[in-house]
């Protein structure tokens, strides 16, 4: 299985282990099994509400000695509600605090849209800073300060648009070292791979299972479920290994990054072993038949038009 290589010479393993909706109480034995199981590469974001509980694990693993910090690849992700230069380092700092680490691998900002900086989570457009009152360029110049002062080895954003990327390169001589989306058979984002190979741009696929633990609020009426696609059935069978795995390996073998989440361990060393398969031309080319275009975060729930977010993916 490849890794991603940065400009540095820094490798990421492209299987990691998501956090999203990882509960208190079981997120930290989640990260503490994936380490143990030989995952390299974790996922985080403030928002989860979680870091402080798998900085307890970090801290468990690392002081141990047997797996030490610099072998595993942690990223995290700036809240909407840091977005003005003044508020990004200390939120990452916070990040950094409750993950109790010296540095990132790898900080992203989160999605291309910015709250006032007392709202977590908006109730109205009230909540909301247009992309005047908080230019995302800004933010980016502040991320960069970041990666300049040691805190993160790399920095990029995500959720963003082919279009949104060519503004934020546009307006900062900068390119981005990652774009994180959603990504999976059923959304293959061909336009924004081919865009983000070409500029250098890692990606790294979220939600690739479907996220189904969403809430319902979160969900749609009769979301499609890719591990009964037919194909990815009959894929499954034919390497006597599991539709989860089909799926995390499509990501990988694609030659981007993919983040499962899971908090039981059984799934999650699953995940991990998806490394091991080879998928060949005949099943790549029944996967890339399932190109519906269908996104489970659909990103609806922050746009608001009347403050500059009419549309989140420009599709
Ligand atoms: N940048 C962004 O805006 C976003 C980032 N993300 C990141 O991506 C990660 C993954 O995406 P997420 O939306 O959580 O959803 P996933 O697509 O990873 O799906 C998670 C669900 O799949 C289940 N699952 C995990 N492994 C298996 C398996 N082998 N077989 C069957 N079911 C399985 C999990 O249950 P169980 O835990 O019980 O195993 C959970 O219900 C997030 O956790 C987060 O880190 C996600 C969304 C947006
Ligand atoms: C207030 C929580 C909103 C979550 C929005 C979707 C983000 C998903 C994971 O990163």
């Amino acid at each position: 299985m490849k890794s991603l290589k940065f400009k540095n010479g820094d490798e990421l393993f492209p299987i990691g282990l998501g956090t999203w909706k990882s509960k208190p109480g079981e997120v930290k034995n989640a990260v503490i099994s994936a380490l143990e199981s030989g995952y390299k590469h974790i996922d985080c974001a403030a928002i989860y509400g979680n870091e402080k509980e798998i900085g307890e694990a970090f801290n468990e693993v690392f002081s141990k000695g047997e797996i030490k910090r610099e072998d595993v690849w942690i990223t995290s992700k700036l809240w909407n509600n840091a977005h003005l230069p003044q508020d990004v380092e200390p939120a990452m700092k916070q990040t950094l605090n409750d993950l109790q680490l010296d540095y990132l691998d790898l900080y992203l900002i989160h999605w291309p849209v910015a709250f006032k900086p007392d709202v977590q989570s908006p109730e109205g457009p009230e909540d909301y800073l247009t992309p005047q009152e908080a230019p995302i360029s800004e933010t980016w110049k502040a991320m960069s300060q970041l990666k300049e002062k040691g805190l993160a080895k790399h920095i990029g954003v995500s959720n963003f648009s082919k279009q949104k990327l060519e503004e934020l390169i546009a307006n900062t001589g900068e390119i981005p070292e990652m774009n994180q989306v959603e990504l999976h058979p059923l959304l293959q984002q061909n336009d924004l791979f081919e865009y983000c190979s070409k500029q250098g741009i890692h990606l790294t696929g979220y939600s690739p299972l479907g996220s189904g633990d969403r809430s319902d609020g979160m969900k749609q009426e009769n979301e499609p479920n890719m591990f009964e696609k037919t194909a990815v059935q009959k894929i499954a069978s034919k390497h006597n290994v599991s539709p989860a795995q089909v799926l995390i390996n499509w990501s990988a073998q694609r030659g981007t990054a993919v983040i499962p989440k899971s908090t039981n361990p059984g799934r999650i060393k699953e995940n991990l072993e998806a490394a091991r398969l080879q998928l060949d031309k005949d099943d790549l080319k029944d996967l890339a038949q399932l190109d519906e275009h269908y996104r489970y975060v659909t990103g609806k729930f922050f746009e608001v038009e009347e403050k500059g977010y009419k549309n989140i993916y420009d599709e």
